[in-house]
């Protein structure tokens, strides 16, 4: 059983072909990054994939079901942390129990002792458990996208998908975050779709590689699969060298 199956998936918006007939599968456990230029589909796939957006044509499968409205079960980490800022570390990560249940479970399950314990886990998992009780709001970019890892995890979905979860951080931070989130995924034996536009840290971390290019995928592969030259036909025409680095050179320079 594949965890996630897309079949023939068009989206359509008026005009828009947000995504043009898109197949593939992914198998358990697999750590997945979704390339392309802003407007490529990256979001729109993700948002089909938990149910946010309904198909124009096509089909997607999460472990053998179709999905015909938002899933719960696959948890979602977006670009804006979303996290309460008034709240501490730990409340944060707590939320994330509350999607799995409905309202009036939910009010009993906040203090369920076993999902205080898995938010302890999940703060743990992000390396956030000795900054617990800080407010959220007071945390650095990096650590409250941390923090929304952590309530995804809570969640505890077989799937985590997150959409360009680093693309607001500094170089340095966003490279610490997708540590986390290959570990998280790696300890817990989930099934991961991650869209970034950073190439250098897509091939730091990913393990397979979907490239989406006018909303048709143009690249699905492995490790070194991904080339300069697939590279170059998914973002085409820019300056591979400065493409590449990962700021942090430039930061020294002017520093
Ligand atoms: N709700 C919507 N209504 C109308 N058009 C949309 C909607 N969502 C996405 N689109 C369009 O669909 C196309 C794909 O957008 P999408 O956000 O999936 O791309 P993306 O690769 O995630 O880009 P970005 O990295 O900028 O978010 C774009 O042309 C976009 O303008």
């Amino acid at each position: 059983m594949s965890a996630i199956r897309v079949e023939n998936l068009t989206k359509r918006y008026g005009e828009t072909v947000a995504l043009d007939d898109v197949s593939f599968e992914i198998e358990e456990g697999e750590f997945v990054v979704v390339l392309g230029i802003s407007g490529s589909g990256k979001s729109t796939l993700l948002r089909c994939i938990n149910g946010l957006a309904a198909p124009t044509e096509g089909a997607v499968y999460v472990q053998d079901e179709p999905v015909t409205s938002h899933r719960n079960d696959v948890s979602m980490v977006f670009q804006q942390h979303n996290v309460i800022e008034g709240m501490s570390a730990y409340s944060n990560a707590l939320t994330g129990a509350l999607s799995r249940a409905d309202y009036l479970e939910s009010v009993l399950r906040f203090n369920d002792r076993e999902d205080k314990i898995r938010a302890l886990e999940a703060l743990e998992t992000v390396g956030l458990l000795d900054e617990a009780e800080q407010r959220a709001g007071r945390m650095s970019g990096g650590q409250q996208q941390r923090v929304g890892i952590a309530r995804a995890l809570v969640q505890e979905s077989d799937i985590l998908l997150a959409d360009e979860p680093v693309a607001s951080l500094d170089p340095g931070s966003a490279q610490t975050v997708m540590g986390y989130l290959r570990t998280a995924a790696e300890q817990r034996g989930l099934t991961a779709m991650i869209s970034l536009h950073q190439v250098n840290l897509a091939r730091q971390f990913g393990q397979r590689f979907i490239g989406l290019a006018d909303g048709k995928l143009v690249f699905d592969g492995y490790g070194d699969e991904l080339t300069l030259d697939v590279i170059d036909e998914l973002y085409g025409g820019i300056d591979m060298e400065e493409f590449l680095s990962t700021g942090d050179d430039k930061r020294e320079a002017t520093q």
